[in-house]
């Protein structure tokens, strides 16, 4: 479904990907972890087609970037993004916000149809947000808004859904709320890429992991295989013990 091969990021003569080799299948629900400045974001704008690598062949649902429209292959993508949040107008209401992901807009110029309009009030009730529908989407909550942009993205109805860092800003309560929807939406047929530098976010429906470090992969596969003390330490540079429960990872600092 995703093939990167051999992704070679050049800026300013930094080398930001370092021959990046990844392969994501149908079926599999990967995390992309590592630390800040590792390179993550340019991977996930690289499988968007907002960015092209100095080097090196990205393939996506079978189209490969270079030889296709990529905005075309945008539209079964979904992309859940703080730089996208900061191009949504605050004034606009939620359900507008959430119905502009029918078309890829980022804002309607003309009146919306009942039935988007009826949709998209659709998508907030099953989000449990329909309260807010009227609402700007300014006044809302970190958490909300965070609702609000997985409300557009469902209206778009992808195969695809590209995550960067979804629930930072978000509290314990929040940060499990939106987790526990991304649970609900791995059960339909769509494939899921989450970025994050927080291992305990990986939740039991994610299978496989990659490790980003230093603009290159360190290790990527099932998540129970990457997933090491060591490989912790190596990146992080800090001594810890990685606990499994209930499904998911926990991280222990070591004294
Ligand atoms: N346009 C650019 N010009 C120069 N350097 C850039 C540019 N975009 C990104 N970089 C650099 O590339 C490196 C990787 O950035 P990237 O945003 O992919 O990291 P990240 O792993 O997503 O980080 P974070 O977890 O902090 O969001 C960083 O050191 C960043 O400063």
């Amino acid at each position: 479904m995703i093939t990167l091969q051999n992704l070679t990021m050049r800026r300013e003569e930094r080398l930001i990907l370092d021959h990046v080799n990844l392969q994501i299948n149908e079926g599999e629900q990967w995390v992309i972890l590592g630390r800040n400045g590792s390179g993550k974001t340019t991977i996930l704008e690289m499988i968007n087609g907002y960015l092209f690598p100095s080097s090196g062949r990205v393939e996506v649902m079978g189209h490969v970037y270079g030889q296709v429209d990529v905005r075309e292959v945008r539209k079964k993508i979904g992309y859940i993004s703080q730089s996208l949040m900061e191009k949504l107008n605050l004034s606009d209401p939620v359900w507008e916000v959430a119905a502009t992901g029918e078309y890829g807009f980022l804002r309607f110029y003309q009146e919306i149809p009942g039935e988007v309009k009826e949709k998209a009030l659709h998508i907030l009730e099953q989000l449990n947000i329909l309260h807010l529908a009227e609402k700007p989407l300014g006044v809302l909550s970190q958490g909300e808004r965070k609702k609000a942009m997985l409300a557009r993205v469902i209206m778009s109805d992808p195969s695809l859904l590209i995550l960067d860092e979804p629930c930072s800003g978000l509290d314990l309560y929040e940060r499990e709320k939106l987790l526990a929807d991304l649970e609900q939406l791995s059960k339909k047929p769509l494939q899921m890429v989450y970025v994050t530098h927080h291992i305990e976010e990986i939740m039991p429906f994610f299978t496989h992991t990659a490790v980003v470090h230093e603009g290159k992969i360190l290790a990527s596969g099932h998540k129970e295989d990457v997933l090491k003390d060591e490989l912790f330490k190596q990146v992080f540079d800090v001594d810890v013990k990685l606990v499994w429960d209930a499904g998911r990872p926990w991280l222990h600092v070591q004294a």
